[in-house]
């Protein structure tokens, strides 16, 4: 059996309508193009890039809310649980913290019951106290970064795509929420986690990916990654 989870074959995605971030009006609007990637079963994978470089669809892509338009995309198995945590995207903003949860469960396949057994531990996680029973739309991007990573720990997903949230959170929040990747995932849960600190994909990931206007530049230990990718960074800034 492979050790891959997902594998992704030269794929390519457009946004009808769109093209990258300062790409000029004749220049075609992919945002990935020849993306191969494998994702390894029970690996911490970082992904650091530019803003508009495409990692964002790359986890869009991985969490199947959009199809490639070019190459292909396989799953090891059809009915695998993918927890997305991006800000803005998957809360009810009318329902409670809590009652939010739950939904969240019964879309990664729990039950009710098994949901309302951890609420508990999705409140004292996050800290959200009181606010917790809360409309969610009176939240603030830290709180919902807090919920939403919360709950992520109690889903059990197969994988669990982390697109820039644990930077939202305050600085204690940011190290628990490290050490709970690093300690209670262990080999179980695939994650892969996008963040602009080359120390938060340092410390959780085994592997990082560079990826820069729709691609992968590197690829390979983390920190070897963040450094070649903030060098990179810093030598087009004396460039200009
Ligand atoms: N819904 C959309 N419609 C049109 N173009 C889009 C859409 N979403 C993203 N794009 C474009 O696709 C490219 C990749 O965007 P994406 O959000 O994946 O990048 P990113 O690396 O996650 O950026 P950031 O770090 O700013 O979040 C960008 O050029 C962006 O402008």
């Amino acid at each position: 059996m492979s050790d891959s989870i997902i594998q992704l074959e030269n794929v390519g995605v457009y946004y009808r309508g769109g093209r990258q971030r300062g790409a000029k009006a004749s220049s075609a609007p992919w945002a990935l193009r020849g993306l191969t990637l494998d994702i390894r079963r029970g690996e911490k994978l970082g992904v650091v890039g530019r803003n508009g470089c495409g990692k964002s669809t790359l986890l869009r892509l991985l969490a199947n809310i959009i199809s490639p338009d070019e190459g292909s995309i396989r799953y090891d198995r059809p009915d695998l649980h993918v927890q997305l945590l991006a800000l803005g995207v998957g809360f009810e903003g009318h329902l409670s913290g809590a009652e939010n949860a739950i939904l969240s469960g019964l879309f990664m396949g729990k039950s009710k019951r098994h949901m309302e057994s951890r609420l508990r531990e999705i409140q004292e996680f996050s800290g959200l106290g009181d606010a917790f029973h809360k409309q969610v739309n009176t939240y603030s991007s830290g709180m919902n970064a807090r919920l939403g990573f919360s709950i992520g720990l109690q889903t059990d997903p197969d994988i669990f795509l982390i697109d820039e949230v644990l930077g939202v959170g305050d600085k204690a929040f940011l190290e628990k929420s490290k050490a709970a990747l690093r300690e209670r995932f262990q080999a179980n849960t695939t994650v892969v986690l996008i963040s602009h600190d080359a120390r938060t994909i340092s410390e959780v990931c085994d592997r990082a990916v560079w990826m820069n206007a729709g691609r992968i530049l590197a690829e390979g230990d983390p920190t070897h990654v963040c450094e070649t990718y903030e060098t990179g960074i810093a030598s087009s800034r004396r460039a200009l």
